[in-house]
């Protein structure tokens, strides 16, 4: 099994939807620091399970400089948006998404 990790950060702007008063519900922005992981048996004709590129690519073609409330149908949430960039990157199986220095969130296959 290849596995490759692409180490990239996003600069952009949200505000959470919640069902209790929090700070997180008005507009913020984060640097966010993703990782993306993904795992292939067999290496394209290229010698890569995906190019490290085309992985921040489609990342920052979504997120980078963005408002995450104006492109994402879902509440922008550091859990959600790892799920959005394992389901979207070829042969993801696991983001973490860091907000700050104290708050990551991990989503896995
Ligand atoms: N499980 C989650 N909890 C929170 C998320 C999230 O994506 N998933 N996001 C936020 C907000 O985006 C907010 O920016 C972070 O708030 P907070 O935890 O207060 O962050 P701080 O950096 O200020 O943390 P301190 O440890 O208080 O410095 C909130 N929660």
């Amino acid at each position: 099994m290849y596995t490759v990790t692409k180490r990239m950060e996003v600069s952009a702007a949200h505000h959470l939807v919640l069902d209790y008063e929090s700070k997180c519900e008005h507009l913020h922005g984060h640097n966010w620091i993703i990782y993306v992981t993904c795992q292939a048996e067999a290496l394209d004709r290229n010698g890569m399970v995906v190019d490290f590129k085309k992985i921040k690519e489609l990342v920052h073609a979504k997120m980078d400089h963005q408002n995450l409330n104006d492109v994402f149908d879902f509440n922008p949430t550091a859990e959600n948006i790892a799920k959005w960039i394992c389901d979207t990157v070829p042969h993801c199986v696991k983001v973490t998404v860091q907000e700050s220095e104290g708050n990551v969130a991990t989503y896995e296959l």
